[in-house]
């Protein structure tokens, strides 16, 4: 769905609107596919942020750039699915210590069914997954799904 939603989103800004396309981004590091995403953000109806539980090193840069996000005005009311991935490492990081690592603890809205409709609360929850073992993620998306018109 909010693939769907995004790139409906994607295509009416790039003047591609009912056309009959798919459009992958594609490309090595630092080739600029998150400075594009960035710039193509205003039509975004939520944001799916992936971590790699596994690369603590990185978790600092990691929570810098949700940060970011989470304090973009264009962003304000989207929600947020924070997928920690790679779980099926054993030495990951749990969803605890993600939590803690990324600022989360305490601040995120809860999982299952939570209706936050009459509320200025920015709908935003962890889900721990691994894309390879096609675990965890169903439950993010669904989560997820609650707050999509
Ligand atoms: N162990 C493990 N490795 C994964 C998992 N998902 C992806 N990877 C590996 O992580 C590496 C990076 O995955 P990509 O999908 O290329 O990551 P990306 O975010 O597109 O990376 P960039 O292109 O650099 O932006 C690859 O070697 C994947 O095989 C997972 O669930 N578990």
């Amino acid at each position: 769905m909010f693939l769907v939603d995004w790139f409906y989103g994607v295509l009416a800004s790039l003047g591609l609107w009912q056309k009959d396309a798919k459009i992958l981004f594609l490309g090595l590091d630092n080739a600029g596919k998150t400075t594009l995403l960035h710039m193509l953000k205003d039509e975004v109806d939520t944001v799916v942020y992936l971590v790699d539980a596994y690369d603590r090193e990185r978790f600092p840069e990691s929570k810098n750039e949700l940060d970011g996000l989470l304090s973009d005005e264009s962003l304000a009311n989207v929600p947020f699915l924070i997928l920690g991935n790679k779980i099926d490492i054993t030495s990951a990081a749990s969803e605890d210590e993600l939590r803690y690592h990324l600022g989360l603890t305490g601040v995120t809205t809860g999982k299952g069914t939570v209706n936050l409709a009459d509320t200025n609360v920015r709908p935003i929850e962890v889900f721990m997954c691994s894309i390879v073992r096609k675990m965890g993620y169903g439950e993010g998306f669904k989560w997820m799904s609650q707050y999509i018109k």
